[in-house]
């Protein structure tokens, strides 16, 4: 039995890119898909926040002298992107995928309605949110805690580049070591970098717990749902 009925999932964007330079692998995509289509035969509903990291993001475009909200939009786009792609990759699996986008862009994807959203669920079918919030000045992270929040997701799944919370960086100090759990006010005091502090702070005052696993373990999203001992519990 699962441990949850209804999940937001934030995919990492960077992670997309597999072993490439840049952009979306196939294989890796493939593999991500068949994952989440395991974890919806087990009877939960699977709603997903994808980055952008892999094609841009406003902060780096703003870095080399783009007015920042521009660089912001091209980054939403490139969250649009993903989310064609995964959505794609998981009708071609067999799921039923819907992309609903935050800012208007009717041609390419329908635009985000909340009950619409609700209904999709509730049919078994997988909706993917693109365009983050619809802002510039935010990231994916806060897109997905906004969404698991008006959706009545139990619980924010991050499947990103590390296996869970440190306490620094795994990636610039090798002498990090793994919470099991820690609470969002010690991950925000601390400034841990994981998730951004918008997005921490609104999954606490939600009460919207959120895991943080890795996307390149073989079986750890089914282990997170499944309730298992998987990643870092980050809780109120
Ligand atoms: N204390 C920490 N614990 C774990 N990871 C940390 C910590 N501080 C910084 N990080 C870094 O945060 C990264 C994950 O955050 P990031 O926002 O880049 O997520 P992402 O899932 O890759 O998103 P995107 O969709 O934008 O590509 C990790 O790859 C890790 O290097
Ligand atoms: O609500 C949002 C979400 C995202 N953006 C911009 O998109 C990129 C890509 O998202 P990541 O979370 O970094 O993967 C982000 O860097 C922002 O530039 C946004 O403006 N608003």
């Amino acid at each position: 039995m699962p441990a949850y009925q209804r999940i937001l999932l934030k995919l990492s964007g960077e992670a997309l890119m597999g072993d490439d330079a840049f952009g979306i692998n196939r294989a890796t995509i493939v593999r991500i898909v068949d994952e989440i289509a395991e974890v919806t035969r087990l009877g939960v509903q699977v709603a997903i926040v994808i980055g952008g990291g892999n094609i841009f993001r406003g902060v780096a475009g703003g870095s080399v002298g783009m007015d920042r909200a521009t660089a912001d939009y091209m980054g939403m786009l490139a969250t649009v992107m993903n989310s064609l792609a995964l959505a794609d990759t998981m009708n071609k699996a067999g799921l039923v995928a819907r992309v609903m986008s935050a800012i208007g862009i009717e041609q390419v994807v329908e635009p985000y309605v909340r009950p619409k959203a609700l209904q999709y669920l509730e049919e078994g079918k997988v909706v993917v949110f693109a365009a983050g919030t619809g802002n510039p000045f935010f990231t994916t992270d806060t897109a997905a805690a906004l969404r698991g929040a008006e959706i009545g997701a139990e619980m924010v799944l991050k499947a990103t580049k590390v296996d869970g919370v440190y306490t620094a960086d795994p990636n610039k100090d090798p002498s990090a070591t793994r919470y099991t759990t820690i609470s969002f006010d010690e991950a925000m005091v601390k400034n841990l970098q994981v998730m951004d502090a918008t997005a921490f702070a609104l999954c606490r005052d939600q009460k919207l717990p959120v895991k943080v696993f890795s996307i390149f373990k073989p079986g750890a999203l089914r282990n997170v749902v499944m309730g298992a001992d998987e990643g870092t519990l980050v809780h109120v």
